[in-house]
C-alpha cells in the first residue's frame, strides 16, 4: 500500500488558491523532503496530510484512509512549523499525558515519554516546565513527542530551525537512526541538511507541484557531474581549460571560484586525474572536489 496518495490536491483560504492541482504518490522509505520558497504551499500541504485541514478539491489518502481518520491514530505524527508546549506542565508530565492520549496505561506512558526524551537526548530537563528551556531544547522535546508511540509516517516541519549545528546534527542523526521503521517528510529551506538525509525531492512553488526529484535516480543518469571549489584561480582559463577536457559537457562558474563540470562518463574514464594534473601544470590551488552536485544546482539550474 503507498504511504502518501494525493490526487487533483487543492486549497483555498478563502480567494486564495494555497495548493493547485497537486497530484503525486509516494511509498514507505528514505526520507522523502519537501521543499519550496516562502508561501509556496508546504505548511497547507502537511496540515491536510494531518487532517487540520480539509481539501478544498482533489483526495488525499494517508495509509489508504482519510487525514484525522481514527485509523491513523497513533500511526501518523507530525512537529508542526511551530509546535507550542504546554507552560504550566513539566516536559514528563505533558509527555505522559499525550501518550496516555493515544491509549497507553499510566506506566507504560510514563515509560514512554522517559524513551523519547532519551532519544532526543533530554531526559535532564524532565522534570524543568517549558518555560525554562531553551528555544532548541523545547524543540527537541517537540520532536520527542512526534516520535511517541510507533509512527509509521512522521512529518517534520523545519525540524533544525532554531537549533544549533551540534544539536541539528544530532536531529539528523535520529532521523537516519529511525528512519528503517519510520518514514519521515521533511519540509526545510536548509538543502544542504536536505540532501544528506532524503533520497526524493517534492518541490512545490505558487501552490503547483513542479519537480519531483529522486536523488537516486539523479546519480543514475546519463552525464556526472563534479563540483569543484578553488582557493584560487583565473575563472576564464580554468573555464576554457576545463571545457577542452575530453568528455567534459559543460562548465557553469556558480561564483568566482565554484564551478560544476557536466561531463559524459562513457566518454572519460575518470575525469579527476585529468583535473589534477591542469592544477598542477597551472599553479591553481583546489579546495574541494565533489561528485555529484548539490540538490541546489539539480533544483535551480
Ligand atoms: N490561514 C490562512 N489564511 C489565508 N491565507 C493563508 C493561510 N495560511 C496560508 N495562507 C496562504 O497560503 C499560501 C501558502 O502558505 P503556506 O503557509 O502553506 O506556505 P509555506 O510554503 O509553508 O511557506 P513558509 O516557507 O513561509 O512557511 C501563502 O500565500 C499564504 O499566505
Amino acid at each position: 500500500m503507498m504511504l502518501v496518495n494525493c490526487t487533483g490536491l487543492s486549497q483555498f483560504y478563502g480567494n486564495k488558491l494555497a495548493l493547485d492541482n497537486v497530484d503525486f504518490n509516494l511509498g514507505a522509505g528514505a526520507p522523502i523532503a519537501l521543499v519550496g520558497p516562502n508561501g509556496a504551499g508546504k505548511t497547507t500541504l502537511f496540515s491536510l496530510m494531518c487532517g487540520y485541514l480539509t481539501p478544498s478539491k482533489g483526495e488525499i489518502l494517508i495509509l489508504g484512509e482519510k487525514p484525522g481518520s481514527a485509523q491513523l491514530l497513533g500511526r501518523v505524527s507530525a512537529l508542526p512549523q511551530d509546535a507550542k508546549l504546554d507552560p504550566n506542565l513539566s516536559i514528563l508530565s505533558q509527555l505522559t499525558l499525550l501518550a496516555q492520549l493515544q491509549g497507553m496505561k499510566p506506566n507504560a506512558a510514563r515509560q514512554e515519554a522517559l524513551r523519547v526524551l532519551t532519544l532526543v537526548d533530554l531526559t535532564e530537563v524532565a522534570g524543568q516546565k517549558p518555560p525554562s528551556l531553551s528555544h532548541g531544547m523545547s524543540k527537541r522535546v517537540s520532536i520527542a513527542q512526534a516520535l511517541m508511540g510507533s509512527p509509521e509516517l512522521v512529518l517534520l516541519d523545519e525540524p533544525t530551525s532554531g537549533l544549533d549545528p551540534a544539536n541539528a546534527k544530532k536531529v539528523r542523526e535520529l532521523v537516519l537512526s529511525l528512519s528503517g521503521e519510520i518514514t519521515f517528510i521533511i519540509s526545510s529551506h536548509n538543502l544542504d541538511e536536505l540532501e544528506k538525509l532524503c533520497d526524493q525531492v517534492l518541490y512545490l512553488d505558487q501552490g503547483r507541484l513542479t519537480q519531483s526529484v529522486s536523488l537516486q535516480s539523479r546519480n543514475q543518469a546519463q552525464f556526472d557531474y563534479l563540483t569543484l571549489t578553488m582557493q584560487s584561480c583565473d575563472a576564464d582559463s580554468l573555464t576554457k581549460e576545463l571545457s577542452a577536457r575530453t568528455g567534459v559537457i559543460a562548465v557553469t562558474s556558480k561564483s568566482s571560484n565554484e564551478f560544476v563540470i557536466q561531463y559524459d562518463p562513457a566518454l572519460t574514464s575518470a575525469l579527476e586525474p585529468t583535473l589534477f594534473s591542469l592544477f598542477e601544470q597551472q599553479g591553481w590551488q583546489y579546495k574541494m572536489l565533489l561528485k555529484g552536485r548539490t540538490l541546489e544546482d539539480t533544483l535551480f539550474s
